[in-house]
């Protein structure tokens, strides 16, 4: 919301309280900044993050216009602190997270869920963008070295995808779950890839009924692709 300047009541040229005024309300304004964004990266944080995905999901409830999320995980980081240390292994956190902000739009919200992982909300974004927008991000990461002192080391990261369109139940918690759960799959076959509910399993778990179903796969085939987790 626009801030209207305070002007002192008595028109003074020169009003302490005023000045005092605007100063308190530039720390406000930066200490409520700094209750969202994670120290380390600069993104923003896990208590922004799950504020901000109620509040796309409420908007795709009203509008019909598709919330994308994608959660992001290092692959074998603990590889990285182990053999090079703590502070490289921040080192390549801040590295990651640049990247990633690079992937996305300004409009999208890139944040460190905690740890070695991080999510994207995509606000209107359908499926095939979110599907784009993961790969972008995974090819970003596997090209780009961490560089330091002279070394080089290479990251790779594994993306679960979902999407939330109105009609499926639940919470911004469950949408994480579920998005989490195709990290899991990205982790269990081979990492470095990127993993979204098949088509046919998110309208399983929507409110569409048996006959509502038989129509739609009728219509467009159950293509084998679609039983595969990975698109
Ligand atoms: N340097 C640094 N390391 C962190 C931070 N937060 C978490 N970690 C480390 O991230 C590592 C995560 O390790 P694991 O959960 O075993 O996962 P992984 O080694 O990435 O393996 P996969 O996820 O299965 O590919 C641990 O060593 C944590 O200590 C941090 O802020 N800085």
């Amino acid at each position: 919301m626009p801030q209207i300047s305070p002007s002192c009541p008595l028109q003074e040229a020169s009003c302490d309280i005023i000045t005092e005024l605007v100063g308190l309300r530039e720390q406000v304004s930066e200490l409520s900044e700094l209750v969202h964004t994670d120290t380390l990266t600069g993104l923003s944080n896990f208590r922004y993050f799950m504020q901000a995905l109620e509040q796309e999901m409420e908007r795709t409830r009203r509008t019909g216009h598709a919330t994308g999320l994608i959660m992001v995980d290092l692959d074998y980081f603990k590889k990285v602190n182990d053999e090079w240390g703590h502070d490289v292994g921040n080192k390549a956190l801040i590295l990651a997270s640049s990247l990633i902000k690079a992937s996305v739009r300004k409009m999208d919200a890139p944040c460190r869920y905690g740890g070695e992982e991080f999510a994207i909300i995509l606000p209107s974004t359908d499926r095939q963008h979110s599907i784009l927008v993961a790969e972008r991000a995974r090819e970003l990461i596997a090209s780009t070295p961490l560089e330091f002192d002279g070394n080089e080391i290479m990251l790779t990261a594994s993306f679960g995808v979902d999407i939330f369109t109105g009609v499926e139940r639940g919470c911004a918690e469950e949408m994480v779950k579920r998005a989490d759960g195709y990290l899991y799959k990205a982790k269990e076959s081979g990492r470095n890839r990127v993993c979204i509910a098949p088509v046919e399993e998110k309208i399983d778990n929507s409110s569409v009924n048996q006959d509502e179903k038989d129509a739609l796969f009728g219509l467009f085939g159950r293509a084998s692709n679609l039983s595969d987790s990975s698109y």
